[in-house]
Order: structure tokens, then C-alpha cells, then sequence
């Protein structure tokens, strides 16, 4: 199976060349300014503009207001949004972009009734929950939770590495994974390294 593969966080164009050298589908540049892994509309848009072909850029917004987030999808046609925050259908779909919508499982959620409520998603991207942080957790959530059969596919997200890499593939079957902190060497500077080893993982286990 050929899973894709995101890697989030992105902060520099060093990291960005690298991950693609490594096979990487879509980087993530996070757009909220208390997240360690912050960057400006402007330093992402010069990223993005020396980004290969046939790489997604993705726009990952908190609960953002319109015209931040207009501030930056302007910057170019390429940008997806990922909306990590408790964005309701109607205000992802008003961007007129593909978009991904994180849900953050945590025990008792009905993870298909979640799902359905956003039919205009191209991807739903499924994140551990953790009480006072809306991500880039590090934490694994219990991927048993996930149903068989969704009507989206599936990003799997939360706590990845290159250690769990596989087995996660192997029980959820995602369409694609995400990884920010399981890829790093530190805050917001990824390890070339942890990248290879975590889409090699991906793409060949
Ligand atoms: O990466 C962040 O700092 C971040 C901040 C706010 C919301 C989401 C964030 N990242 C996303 O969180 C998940 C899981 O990250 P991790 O691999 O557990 O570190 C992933 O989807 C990131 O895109």
C-alpha cells in the first residue's frame, strides 16, 4: 500500500528540500503564533515558491480569523488548509480550497458521526486529544477508536515516529500520515535522519 506522507512543521527551506529529497507528498506550515513551530505568511510563501512539483503545501490554522487566513492562501493557488481548530463545515468550505479537517480523538468519541459532519473535506486528519493543546502534542490516541469503514480518507496523526510508523500503518491503514515532534531534533528543526527513516517506514513497510 503507498501511504503518503506529511511532514508538518516545516520552518526553514533547508528542512523543506530535504524532506522532499526524502519522498515527502505535503509539508505543513503552521499558522498559529503560539505554537513553537510558528511561522509568517511571508517566510511560508518563499518556502513554498521554491518547492519541487507534486508537493502539497499545507496552511495549518487554529480557530484563525478570515483574513489571516486569506492573508496567506493568497500567496498562492498551491495552498491546502488544515483546520485544526473547532472550524464548522460552513467556514472551511467558504475558502473554496481542498482542505482537511483534525479531529482530536479521545475514549467515547463516535469517530464516524465526527467524520460526517464535514462532507465537503478532502481528508479528515485524526490527532490525539490532550486537554489545553490544540496539537503538535506528541501523543499517540488509542487507534483502535477509528472505525474500519469511513466515508473519508483517513490522515493518521499524533505521537508518530519512526518506531510506530509501521505498526500504525499496519492497523489503521490511513491514506496518509502526518508527523511534526516524532521527526525532530529539536522545536521546529527537523532531523534529517528521523524523516528517512519515518517515509521509508511509511511508503515501504
Ligand atoms: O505542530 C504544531 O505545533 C501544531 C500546533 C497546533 C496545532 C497542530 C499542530 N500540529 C499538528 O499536530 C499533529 C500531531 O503532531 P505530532 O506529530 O504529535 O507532533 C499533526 O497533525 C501536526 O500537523
Amino acid at each position: 500500500m503507498n501511504c503518503r506522507v506529511k511532514i508538518c512543521g516545516i520552518t526553514n527551506i533547508e528542512d523543506a528540500l530535504m524532506a522532499c529529497r526524502h519522498g515527502a507528498d505535503a509539508l505543513g506550515f503552521v499558522f498559529y503564533e503560539k505554537s513553537p513551530r510558528y511561522v509568517t505568511p511571508e517566510m511560508a510563501n518563499s518556502i513554498l515558491a521554491q518547492l519541487p512539483p507534486f508537493v502539497t503545501p499545507v496552511a495549518l490554522f487554529v480557530d484563525a480569523d478570515e483574513a489571516s487566513i486569506r492573508t496567506v492562501i493568497n500567496g498562492s493557488p498551491r495552498w491546502i488548509i488544515q483546520f485544526h481548530g473547532a472550524e464548522i463545515e460552513a467556514e472551511c468550505l467558504s475558502y473554496q480550497r481542498p482542505y482537511m479537517k483534525a479531529l482530536r480523538i479521545k475514549e467515547g468519541d463516535n469517530v464516524a458521526a465526527l467524520v460526517d459532519q464535514y462532507p465537503t473535506a478532502s481528508a479528515m486528519l485524526l490527532d490525539a486529544y490532550k486537554a489545553g493543546v490544540p496539537g503538535g502534542t506528541g501523543e499517540v490516541f488509542d487507534w483502535s477508536l477509528i472505525p474500519k469503514k469511513l466515508t473519508k480518507p483517513i490522515v493518521l496523526a499524533g505521537g508518530l515516529t519512526p518506531n510506530n510508523i509501521k505498526d500504525a500503518i499496519k492497523q489503521v491503514a490511513p491514506y496518509a500520515v502526518d508527523v511534526s515532534g516524532g521527526v525532530e531534533l529539536s522545536k521546529g528543526v527537523k532531523s534529517e535522519l528521523k524523516v528517512q527513516e519515518f517515509i521509508s517506514g511509511a511508503k515501504c513497510g
